[in-house]
Parts: C-alpha cells; structure tokens; sequence
C-alpha cells in the first residue's frame, strides 16, 4: 500500500501519531530488506533511526515519503511532509536562489521568509545567487535541507541530514530540529552513525528489516 498524505488507503490519520507504520515489508528481488517494520511518531517528537550500513534505513525514509511503494504494509501521516534524501536532487546549473523560486511555486508559498531565515540559520545567505555547480557538498546540503524545511511541514523525514557539515553548523542543525520539535513538528532522522544518540526522544536501532526501540526521552539507550 502507498503511503498517502491523508491516509492510506484514504483513511485519515488520527489520534495523536503524524506518523504511524505498520507491517512494512520490501524486498528488492530475493534480498529481503524490510520484514514488518512498525513505528510512532508523536507530534513534538525528535526521533532517529539508526543501522548499519545497508541495514534499510534509507529504503524505510524512501516509502515513508512517498518515493517508494512497500511490498506490503501501511503509512498514514496528516498533512505535509519535509523529506530531505540521503543523495541531494539539485540541478548543478541554477542559482541557489532559482531553486527557491521552484520550491515557492511547488509548496504554494507566499513569499521565501522561512527560506530565507534557513539561509541565515544554516549561515549560506551569501551564495544566494550561487550556481551550485560551485558550492561545495556541504553548502549544496544545506541548500537540500532547506528545501526540505521551507515550507514548516508537521512532519520532517532527514536522512543524514547533516552529512559534510562542519562542526557549527553540525550544532546549528540540532538547535533547528530541535526547536522545530518544540514547536511541535515531528522530526524523523536517519543516520548510520549512532553517537549524540541523547539528542533523540525516541532512537530505533534498525535491525533484522524491523526498527527495536532502543530509547524514549533523554536518550537512555537499552
Ligand atoms: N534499488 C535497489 N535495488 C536493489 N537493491 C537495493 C536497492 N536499494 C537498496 N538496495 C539494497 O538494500 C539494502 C538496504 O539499502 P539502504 O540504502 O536502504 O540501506 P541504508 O541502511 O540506508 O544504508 P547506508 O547506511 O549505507 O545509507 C542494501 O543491501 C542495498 O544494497
């Protein structure tokens, strides 16, 4: 089943979980990759998912926004979602800026103030009229993490978000997610590192195709 912004199957999400996973499997021929995988995400919540390298955790990111369908199973989220994918989907021959311009028209915004705040907070404002054949990875992720937060969506899918950040701005990423959870965003981050796991108030561990809760709140690893 597809996941679909109103529900699967065009059943509404309800209660209080944005986010609600049930019995995802997927497989890519014979190579089983997801075997029932179950998961909540409250709103006001920063979640992460962790896993080794090819343990699922970018095809999980993948069916849950939407990009990719699961062999069986159910998605259900309310409203829109933010997804910022593990490899950046940018054209090299336009501005930082013309970018912008897309997303506007795409998300329907009436002007780029958020964007333009990311900018700030991200510290890039200064490439803004920057192709991004020229910008460094780190400045074209930034640029991928933008587009994905601009238009203030309930729910945000981050799969290695912070990859070729340098330090500052590694710590100006936490400050936003974690601010965007205070507002009572939900924010789903996967990464195959699993250090600043106390930064997370809930971490599954990926593994065996399903995600185990391994914490909730503080970061207290089982
Ligand atoms: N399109 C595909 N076709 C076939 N196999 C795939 C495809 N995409 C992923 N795989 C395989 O599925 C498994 C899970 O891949 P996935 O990218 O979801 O893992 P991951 O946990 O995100 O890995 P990483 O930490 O390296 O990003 C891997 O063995 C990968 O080779």
């Amino acid at each position: 089943m597809s996941p679909h912004p109103e529900g699967a199957a065009g059943t509404p999400a309800s209660g209080a979980s944005p986010l609600r996973v049930r019995g995802v499997h997927k497989s890519y021929g014979d190579h089983r990759v997801l075997s029932g995988a179950d998961l909540d995400l409250p709103p006001g919540c920063l979640g992460g998912v962790v896993g080794e390298n090819g343990s699922g955790k970018s095809t999980l990111l993948r069916i849950l926004a939407g990009q990719l369908a699961p062999d069986r199973g159910a998605v259900t989220y309310a409203g829109r979602l933010g997804y910022c994918p593990q490899h950046t989907v940018l054209n090299p021959s336009f501005t930082v800026e013309q970018h912008l311009r897309f997303f506007q028209v795409a998300y329907d915004l009436p002007d780029l103030a958020l964007a333009h705040e990311l900018m700030d907070v991200l510290s890039f404002s200064a490439y803004r009229r920057h192709r991004v054949s020229t910008l460094s990875g780190g400045t074209q992720q930034k640029l991928n993490l933008t587009l994905a937060l601009m238009h203030d969506p309930p729910l945000l899918l981050l799969d290695e978000p912070y990859q070729g950040f340098d330090w500052d701005t590694y710590e100006r990423f936490w400050d936003l997610a974690s601010r965007l959870r205070d507002r009572g965003r939900s924010v789903l981050v996967v990464s195959h590192i699993a250090f600043d796991t106390t930064r997370f108030d809930r971490l599954w561990r990926l593994e065996q195709g399903r995600p185990v809760l391994v914490s909730t709140g503080g970061g207290e690893e089982r």
